[in-house]
């Protein structure tokens, strides 16, 4: 559609959705990265110079590393693509390169390949980095054990063997304390907005490395180190957790097999325990080596192992057990040496409030609190609940709630109140049991509705869907003091908004609609507008919609890094091959799950309001605003980073941008980066279509 018609902008929305799903953000980075890009050239020459004629390159992406072979004079360069996007691009950039009639391109997964269905012979090099921040997440090593046992000159061939680049692998670990980890995966805070969260019972978030695979977890997660705000704490110096040689067979076949290895780390700081993070170095033959971790200036990021909360002492002794049982690398911490004796750390209930006492709150909660531990020490593989990353630095964020707390306690004695005057007014008298109802309609796990009925007199409903996840409400609500009738979860099998916002029943309507309206990515939820304007038709006279205005602030930045992470900075990059117009045709305007806080970057004005959306008058509303900014430094602006200001009333806010906020920013990336002197004014044009936000600059 966008090829037909490029302006059309329902086309140019939906591609940018697809897009940023077609082809994965790492591409721009990786061919950006002309250290890494110039390391695989000089390892295939070497070896193509060295005897190795015949070249298979798997998981050609865009075609770069086939390429190198055949421009060093490999005679025969064939390459497999899993992904069809990758694929057809991979066979335009070949053509453009004028080598579609030597290098052959099957749209195929190297898994699936035989000699002579798809080549004619065994190739005598093996070229790939079908690798992910935590080595073997792209399924190197069965790639690897199937090419050199269908693919490869085998090795007891005395001429020529075959060979892989790269030659292998080195993978280091290490213990951190990292805040912003543990917020994203476990429960820091003991109360949030006036409930007690004792009662919670285990919350876990996907991401555990448990030494037995859960294929319902994830083993690990991945993170830029570098770049976390807040950063992180090594607790131990980097280990060898791993060496895996990829030109041995026998070795590779026996990784899945090798015994679980049990490192002993001596702690270096005292500090928490949050994480082990894991990087690798690649040796792509005996002289060069390409490197993940986090003290390089990589573009990469790392694998994030989040382990069980303990406080590390200088002279304790950290004991990590080290895996692959299935394809995946496994670290997980089980034990802490301490005076001669261990501390088992994967067999207790993790202490969910990890240095906050559960202080000063009422015995029962506390008898509550004691429960939950014993009944999770009981059955403690079961019954937890699990959120997600984004769920969990939500829960954790106190601010957050302590602002929906406050609003809501404003608004629910501001209908009270005007209840009584109507009383007073027309004499009839409403029982007390009269109530207020409250709709949240928050995506995911949401207290915000027990929040609304710990005010008394009110009625919750609650959108949460899992049944675990109301099994969790449901206790908090008996350990606050919530009548179970105040609590209800609504409607929540039908998916259309129609469905979800009704009446509370024929009589009723709501006193307060809760609606999602920043997804954690940074851009505003779909159809938010839509929602607002039917939400808007089912309050109650005074009623009022959390939160009633969005205001959206900008500011100017020059920012190499998102450049980098966006599109292929031209042809030196990519050793002179031209790749750049192709790969690019997947660059999408906004960049998203952005850290602006620790984004390197200089600020070229001061921070501007940029929309306003008011979901509670839709009168006020605009599609597009012209804003004036100012320099107030020279440089080339080549973004627009963009985060809100949620108000839940006039006074009260929450800010996207906050430091325990869960929610990341976006950034308009401009294709053509604009020179600016200090004090220049630049005009912004900001529109909003279908809740996308779009941004044009004009000096
Ligand atoms: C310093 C390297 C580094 C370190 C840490 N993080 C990232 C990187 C950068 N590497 C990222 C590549 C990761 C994606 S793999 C590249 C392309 O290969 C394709 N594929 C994957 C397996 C496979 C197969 N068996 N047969 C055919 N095709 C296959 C994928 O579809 C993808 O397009």
């Amino acid at each position: 559609a966008l090829k037909l018609r490029p302006d059309y902008p329902e086309a140019r929305e939906n591609f940018y959705r697809v897009a940023n799903w077609l082809v994965e953000r790492w591409h721009f980075l990786m061919l950006n990265d002309r250290g890494r890009n110039r390391k695989y050239q000089q390892a295939i020459q070497k070896a193509v110079q060295s005897g190795c004629n015949t070249v298979l390159d798997i998981g050609t992406g865009t075609g770069i590393l086939g390429m190198c072979a055949k421009k060093a004079g490999a005679a025969e360069v064939y390459a497999c693509e899993l992904s069809k996007t990758m694929y057809e691009l991979a066979c335009e950039v070949v053509t453009a390169n004028g080598m579609d009639g030597c290098i052959k391109i099957l749209h195929m997964k190297s898994l699936e390949m035989e000699v002579p269905k798809d080549i004619p012979h065994r190739v005598s090099l093996v070229v790939t980095e079908t690798v992910d921040a935590g080595l073997f997440g792209e399924g190197i090593i069965e790639s690897l054990i199937h090419a050199w046992r269908h693919l490869l000159l085998p090795p007891q061939e005395q001429s020529a063997t075959g060979r892989v680049i790269p030659a292998g692998a080195t993978v280091f670990g290490m213990a951190v304390e990292c805040l912003e980890i543990r917020r994203h995966h476990r429960l820091c805070v003991s109360e949030v907005g006036s409930l007690s969260l004792a009662a919670a019972g285990e919350l876990r978030s996907p991401v555990s490395c448990s030494s037995e695979p859960d294929d319902s977890m994830e083993p690990y997660t991945t993170e830029r180190l570098s770049r976390l705000p807040g950063g992180y704490k090594p607790l131990t110096e980097p280990f060898t957790a791993l060496n895996i040689d990829f030109n041995n067979v026998q070795e590779l076949e026996g990784l899945s097999s090798r015994e679980v290895q049990k490192i002993h780390l001596p702690v270096t700081q005292e500090g928490e325990l949050d994480a082990l993070a894991v990087w690798f170095q690649l040796h792509l033959d005996e002289e060069s080596s390409l490197s993940t971790g986090p003290q390089e200036d990589t573009c990469w990021e790392q694998a994030i192992y989040p382990v069980h909360s303990f406080l590390l002492k200088p002279l304790d002794e950290l004991i990590v057990e080290v895996s692959c049982r299935d394809a995946y690398l496994r670290l997980c911490s089980v034990a802490v040496l301490r005076d001669g004796h261990e501390i088992r750390l994967d067999k207790r209930v993790d202490s969910q409030y990890t240095g906050n006492p559960i202080s000063n709150q009422n015995p029962e909660a506390e008898l509550c609190s004691a429960l939950a531990c014993l009944q999770t020490n009981q059955n403690q593989t079961k019954d937890f609940s699990m959120l997600e990353c984004s769920e969990m630095a939500l829960l954790n964020n106190h601010d957050y709630h302590q602002s929906f707390c406050s609003a809501l306690a404003k608004l629910m004695s501001q209908l009270k109140v005007k209840w009584q005057n109507q009383e007073r007014g027309s004499g009839v008298q409403s029982d007390s049991s009269d109530l207020l109802y409250v709709l949240d309609v928050s995506e995911g796990f949401s207290l915000l509705s027990l929040i609304a009925a710990s005010h008394g007199h009110v009625k919750a409903y609650s959108s949460v869907e899992k049944k675990k996840q109301q099994e969790v409400l449901k206790r908090l609500a008996r350990s606050n003091n919530i009548p179970e009738q105040h609590l209800e979860f609504w409607l929540n099998h039908v998916d259309d908004e129609h469905g979800i916002l009704q009446r509370p029943s024929r009589e009723k309507l709501w006193s307060a609609i809760i609606l999602d309206c920043v997804e954690t990515c940074g851009l505003i939820r779909q159809k938010l507008m839509e929602k607002a304007s039917l939400a808007r038709c089912l309050l109650e006279e005074g009623g009022r919609i959390f939160p009633e205005k969005i205001v959206v602030h900008g500011m100017l930045v020059e920012s190499d890094t998102l450049l980098l992470e966006s599109a292929v900075q031209g042809q030196e990059p990519t050793l002179g091959f031209n790749i750049a117009p192709f790969i690019n045709q997947f660059t999408v305007p906004v960049h998203v799950f952005l850290d602006f806080s620790t984004l390197e970057c200089r600020h070229l004005s001061e921070c501007v309001e940029l929309f306003v959306l008011d979901l509670m008058d839709a009168t006020a509303n605009y599609t597009n605003r012209e804003v004036k900014v100012q320099a107030t430094s020279a440089g080339r602006i080549t973004a627009i980073p963009f985060w809100y200001h949620i108000y839940l009333d006039q006074e009260i806010s929450v800010s996207t941008l906050s430091k325990n906020s869960h929610w990341k920013q976006a950034a308009v990336v401009l294709q053509q980066p604009l020179e600016v002197q200090a004090g220049d004014w630049v005009r912004l044009a900001v529109k909003l279509h279908k809740s996308t936000i779009s941004m044009s600059i004009h000096g």
